[in-house]
């Protein structure tokens, strides 16, 4: 039976961080593949996570927990067959249920146990992403047995509060309102499972055929492929850095819709960056990491728009 652990968390919370430090921390000189599933096309967590040489299956353009369940599922199968790993991540992507991730694992119990569901919830944005778009953001919190608060820098003023605000979606859950080193790699590992998830346990025992009939009815809510959207672009080669990073903050300027999320790994005439946008925060840093592609996720947006802001003359 391989260990599995499902880290999830809205988008830009810091999931792919979160990974990359129990990588090299908790799970040190273990075999670890991480499942990535970006809702994006471009792949971008995963050729960052790969420059960190950390072995990784991508699932692009789509969630595991709707469209892709029945890849989901094989890869599971696959991973553990070609690869006998001792531990496997999963990295949802930040617009997907924690409930239906773990009724996707479920479905493969035979091969791996669910371990830790753990959930990195930004302490800035918490209020916003509750309120616009609760049915992702809550049921995150309210299936994560271990949640993680991250960006602490300069907000630690705000613990107390969204500590209470976390218990008003989940008392059960251990709550770690630390920096992730200073937090013992057994917490990690190990704990208490929220009743919220034994119950999902219990529902997927039951015969496929009343299982399936009752996740059918007790989901009423919409996929995220309903609200969100992506667009990915490709980069021009012989741009500069300064005209990169005007082109991408003049399509976050100007875009119709909300962009909640942007990311990509951009080759121009400097080198190669990596790019990370989360309302309010803005990252152009080098990195050596494959890729050239910037994708953005929101609600609302429009590829032709963003395509013609990036390609136009500022
Ligand atoms: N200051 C600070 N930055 C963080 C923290 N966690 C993540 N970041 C940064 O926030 C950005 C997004 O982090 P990721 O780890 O890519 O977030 P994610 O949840 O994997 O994002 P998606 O998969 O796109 O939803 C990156 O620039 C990280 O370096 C944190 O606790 N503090």
């Amino acid at each position: 039976m391989t260990d599995l652990y499902i880290i999830s968390g809205f988008l830009g919370a810091g999931k792919t961080t979160l990974i990359q430090t129990m990588a090299s921390s908790v799970f040190q000189g273990q075999k670890i593949v991480v499942i990535e599933n970006d809702f994006g096309e471009a792949g971008i967590d995963a050729s960052f996570l790969t420059s960190c040489e950390i072995t990784v299956t991508s699932m692009n353009s789509g969630c595991i927990c709707c469209s892709m369940s029945g890849d989901f599922y094989k890869a599971i199968g696959q991973i553990v067959k070609e690869y006998q790993p001792d531990v496997i991540l999963v990295e949802p992507s930040g617009v997907g249920k924690l409930s239906d991730i773990v009724k996707a694992c479920l479905k493969q119990k035979e091969l791996v146990e669910i371990k830790r569901c753990i959930t990195v919830v930004d302490i800035r944005r918490f209020d916003k992403y509750k309120e616009n778009y609760g049915e992702f953001f809550v049921d995150q919190i309210r299936y994560g047995d271990l949640i993680l608060i991250s960006h602490l820098e300069g907000n630690s003023g705000e613990i107390e509060e969204t500590l209470d605000k976390i218990r008003e979606c989940n008392q059960e859950a251990r709550i770690e309102a630390d920096f992730w080193d200073s937090i013992p790699a057994e917490v990690f590992r190990t704990g208490e499972r929220v009743e919220a998830v034994k119950e999902l346990y219990e529902e997927s025992l039951k015969t496929p055929k009343i299982s399936h009939l009752l996740s059918a009815v007790s989901s009423p809510f919409r996929f995220a492929r309903e609200v969100f959207s992506s667009v990915t672009l490709e980069c021009n080669d012989s741009l500069t850095k300064e005209e990169l990073k005007l082109k991408l903050e003049h399509v976050i300027q100007y875009a119709d819709g909300m962009i909640l999320r942007g990311k990509g790994i951009v080759s121009c005439n400097e080198g190669k960056f990596l790019f990370h946008y989360i309302p309010g925060k803005f990252q152009l840093e080098s990195s050596q990491a494959e890729g050239n592609k910037i994708c953005f996720i929101g609600t609302g947006i429009k590829k032709e728009q963003i395509k013609s802001l990036f390609e136009g003359k500022l």
